[in-house]
């Protein structure tokens, strides 16, 4: 079973515990928090579920605040993550498939949940391309 990282600040709380309970039998999810809708520092939550990813612990991640810019913002400051923000399913199949994205970012306050988990199931199950797009991956990282 593939494992994935998951995570959320209090605006994406309910989105979490959602898409848990509609993957919990196709993936081992593991989750980081938050665990409430009390109001907490993004931050916290994503550099441990972001660093899961970037050791190996887990294959793929996914990150949900408001806006989705905080998580992944905080993600990509991690030097393995490309954390790409999808609002729509082809957005994260393309993630996928160009930009071998690790991690996923959504913005719980502008996507219905039914969405969110579309756009999470195109980015759990597509594969990458490799071809052109691995030699531009090989030129995102800067030392
Ligand atoms: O960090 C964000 C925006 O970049 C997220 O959308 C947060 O969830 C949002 O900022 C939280 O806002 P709140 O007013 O503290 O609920």
């Amino acid at each position: 079973m593939k494992k994935i990282a998951i995570a959320a600040d209090h605006a994406g709380f309910e989105y979490k515990e959602y898409l848990k309970e509609q993957l919990k039998d196709k993936y081992e999810i593991q989750d980081f928090g938050t665990h409430s809708l009390d109001s907490v520092d993004y931050p916290d939550f994503v550099h441990p579920t972001a660093s899961s990813v970037e050791n190996g612990d887990n294959e793929l991640g996914i990150l949900i605040c408001g806006s989705g810019q905080g998580v992944q913002i905080t993600a990509n400051k991690h030097q393995q993550i490309r954390c790409a923000l999808a609002w729509m399913p082809e957005i994260a199949t393309l993630s996928r498939q160009h930009n071998n994205a690790n991690m996923v970012a959504l913005p719980a306050r502008f996507i219905a949940k039914e969405l969110a988990l579309e756009i999470v199931e195109k980015f759990l199950t597509t594969d990458f391309e490799g071809g052109r797009h691995q030699n531009r991956v090989n030129k995102i990282a800067c030392s």
